[in-house]
């Protein structure tokens, strides 16, 4: 399995000035498939997904794309070799229109000029509802329109890696399953998406591996459609629910 993986985290730990969230997590991702990154509420998802990128240093281990160490790499070179986050939050600019929006991602990329108006159609691609929608501030589309906008703008530079946290926030549940077919699709292309939410459910019935994070440690990384994914789940949410203590919010 990790062979030919897109991406390989092994061993990496990770956290804040004064606090170690990650211990020594190991997974690996492959182009066209989906990883759901499961755990419950401070079970360190976001810290995953920002230390793969390289906005939070890893303190140990190894983060590879493509089989290459990025571990040192700053966060502009693991974009341009590939890798794409879609906040948590979305982090759109609400006044400016989604055409701009969607330059922005590209610019912020180094992307300008001829191709920036290919990479900005490509993205859209998906997204018909959005393509209707160009001059209308990002502030003023609907709840899953704004969802659809931070995916498409991720996409404007062409990433092969996507690391989604959780995309399902504040979308009533018949948007974000149709956003999961849509996601879905984007991982048939042949790209790969790290998916982390809270409510996994869902997000499992179009994934194809499955990582459980409890307490900032992987406890299952296989199958999503397993019953041993279901277990672990399962027990790493019954924990916490049970320890208020370790986790916030
Ligand atoms: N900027 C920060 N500074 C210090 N500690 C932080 C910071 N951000 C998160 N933490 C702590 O790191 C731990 C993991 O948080 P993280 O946000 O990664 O969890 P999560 O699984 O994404 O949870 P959620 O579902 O709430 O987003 C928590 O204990 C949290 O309090």
């Amino acid at each position: 399995m990790t062979a030919d993986a897109l991406l390989r985290v092994e061993g990496v730990s990770a956290g804040y000035r004064d606090m170690t969230v990650l211990h020594g997590v190991t997974f690996a991702a492959r182009a066209g498939t989906v990883t759901a990154v499961a755990g419950a509420n401070g079970a360190g998802k976001t810290t995953l997904l920002k230390t793969v990128l390289g906005l939070l240093p890893a303190v140990a281990g190894t983060v590879l794309l493509d089989g290459a160490p990025v571990t040192r790499a700053p966060v502009a070179e693991r974009i341009a070799l590939g890798m794409g986050l879609v906040p948590e939050g979305r982090g759109l600019f609400g006044t400016m229109s989604v055409a701009d929006n969607l330059r922005l991602g590209g610019r912020a990329a180094g992307v300008r000029g001829a191709a920036l108006r290919a990479a900005v159609d490509a993205a859209l691609a998906p997204f018909p509802d959005l393509a209707a929608k160009l001059n209308v501030p990002a502030g003023r589309l609907s709840g899953g329109q704004r969802q659809m906008l931070a995916l498409a703008r991720a996409l404007v530079p062409g990433p092969r890696l996507l690391l989604l946290d959780e995309p399902s926030m504040g979308l009533a549940p018949k948007v974000w399953s149709e956003l999961l077919v849509l996601i879905r699709r984007l991982a048939d292309e042949g790209r790969s998406v790290v998916l982390a939410e809270q409510k996994i459910r869902p997000v499992l019935e179009i994934s194809d591996r499955c990582v459980v994070l409890q307490r900032g440690r992987v406890v299952y990384a296989a199958d999503a459609g397993s019953e041993a994914a279901e277990r672990h789940i399962d027990s790493a949410y019954l924990e916490t629910a049970m320890d208020p203590g370790s986790h916030h919010g």
